[in-house]
């Protein structure tokens, strides 16, 4: 497979020694210097981009690759206002996107506890809360993966509408709090509190591994199809 990298941060050069392992060719490498490289690269020179850049670029690079025809999946968090638009535009032109918060199954598996814990939780009494850890250079708070949580503790919870970035007053709403420390690569804990107990769950990466390798599988998932699509269509046989 060709891979168009955009962004060659942390994540881009995880990704890339991983698809290069697996027999694939990195067809470019895009950071803010030089970006305009990609204009010299033809809807045959790519078969898909993989994009961790930045909350600020990220919207233009899909669109970039949404209007010249390449199969995009997108791991940047912090652009979300701008999704639909961007699911529009793929429909439109008829071509392929990839979004998750988070790419790493073990991250995703958490999401299934996680909202499997929401519902037993639900009407009983306790106070959710989340906390995210991660390391200094991240430039979005909360995370894209405590935000993703949280929508799962909201669509099982009836008396939760949302969250909030604390120390926002929370009440009717789940608190994040985002801590940056060191070079933690992530670290996601939803606890519930009542006045006699409280009951906890984490989920902690060792790594990036798991984010870079779960993206370069889903990018191979994603090449000769069309439509928007998550880690629930690719992950459809874990139900
Ligand atoms: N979904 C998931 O599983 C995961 C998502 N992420 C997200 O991925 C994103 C990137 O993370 P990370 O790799 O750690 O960040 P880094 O800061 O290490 O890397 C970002 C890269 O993007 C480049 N970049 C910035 N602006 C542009 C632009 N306009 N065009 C092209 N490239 C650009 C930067 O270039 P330069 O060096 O020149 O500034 C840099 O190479 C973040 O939003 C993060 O939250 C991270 C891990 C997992
Ligand atoms: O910026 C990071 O590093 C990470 N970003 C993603 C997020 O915002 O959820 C995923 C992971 O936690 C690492």
């Amino acid at each position: 497979m060709k891979i168009l990298l955009l962004g060659y941060g942390k994540m881009g050069k995880t990704i890339e020694k991983i698809a290069l392992d697996k027999g694939h060719t990195i067809v470019g490498r895009i950071d803010v210097q030089n970006r305009t490289d990609m204009d010299k690269l033809t809807a045959g020179d790519v078969d898909v981009a993989i994009e961790f850049s930045s909350p600020e670029s990220a919207y233009t690079n899909i669109k970039y690759c949404l209007e010249k025809g390449w199969p995009i999946v997108c791991g940047t968090t912090g652009w979300l206002e701008h999704r639909s638009e961007i699911e529009a535009l793929c429909q439109e032109k008829g071509g392929a996107f990839f979004y998750a918060s988070n790419y790493s199954i073990g991250v995703n598996l958490f999401f299934r506890l996680n909202r499997q814990l929401a519902k037993l939780m639900n009407g009983q009494g306790y106070t959710a809360s989340m906390t995210e850890i991660h390391h200094i250079h991240k430039l979005d708070a909360p995370s894209g993966t405590a935000i993703t949580l949280a929508e799962g503790i909201s669509a099982e919870a009836d008396a939760i509408k949302g969250w909030k970035l604390a120390p926002q007053e929370s009440e009717g709403f789940v608190s994040i709090t985002a801590e940056r420390q060191g070079e933690v690569p992530g670290t996601h804990i939803i606890r519930y509190d009542s006045h006699v107990d409280s009951i906890e769950i984490s989920h902690t990466a060792h790594n990036r591994q798991g984010f870079a390798s779960g993206a370069v599988v889903s990018a191979e998932w994603l090449v000769g199809k069309k439509g928007v699509f998550g880690m629930d269509d690719l992950l459809s046989n874990l139900d």
